[in-house]
């Protein structure tokens, strides 16, 4: 089946969220969690389907997302995963509500 149109805006979406502008709060988003470099070994346990941006990117360019939807399904399960991991009093909880911003702003256009 043709590639939805929509495909194209995710590409600008995810060069966005990679801009070295937002690298301050973006960082801890863009490759998958490390547990063992983290000692965060529970991890694993909490989070059944860890996803990232730099996943997001590979899978982007390898095709591999259909509709726009499955696109935003793994941006949300990025932020889901941080929520669900890191309590509000962690810094990387707010981390992700800064990013979370900046991917809003992008996908409502
Ligand atoms: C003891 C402790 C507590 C919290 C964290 N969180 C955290 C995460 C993280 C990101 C997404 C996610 O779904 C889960 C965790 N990434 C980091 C980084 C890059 C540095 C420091 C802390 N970081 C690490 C260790």
């Amino acid at each position: 089946a043709p590639a939805d149109p929509q495909l194209k805006y995710c590409q600008q979406v995810i060069r966005e969220i990679f801009k070295r502008s937002h690298l301050n709060y973006s960082h801890p988003f863009l490759a998958p969690v490390d547990p063992v470099a983290l000692n965060i070994p529970d991890y694993t346990r909490i989070v059944k389907h860890p996803m990232d941006f730099g996943t997001i990117k590979k899978k982007l360019d390898a095709g591999e997302y259909h509709t726009a939807q499955e696109f935003e399904a793994d941006t949300r399960l990025v932020f889901d995963n941080c929520y669900i991991f890191n309590p509000p009093d962690n810094p990387v909880h707010q981390m992700g509500k800064q990013l979370e911003q900046v991917f809003e702003q992008k996908w409502a256009g």
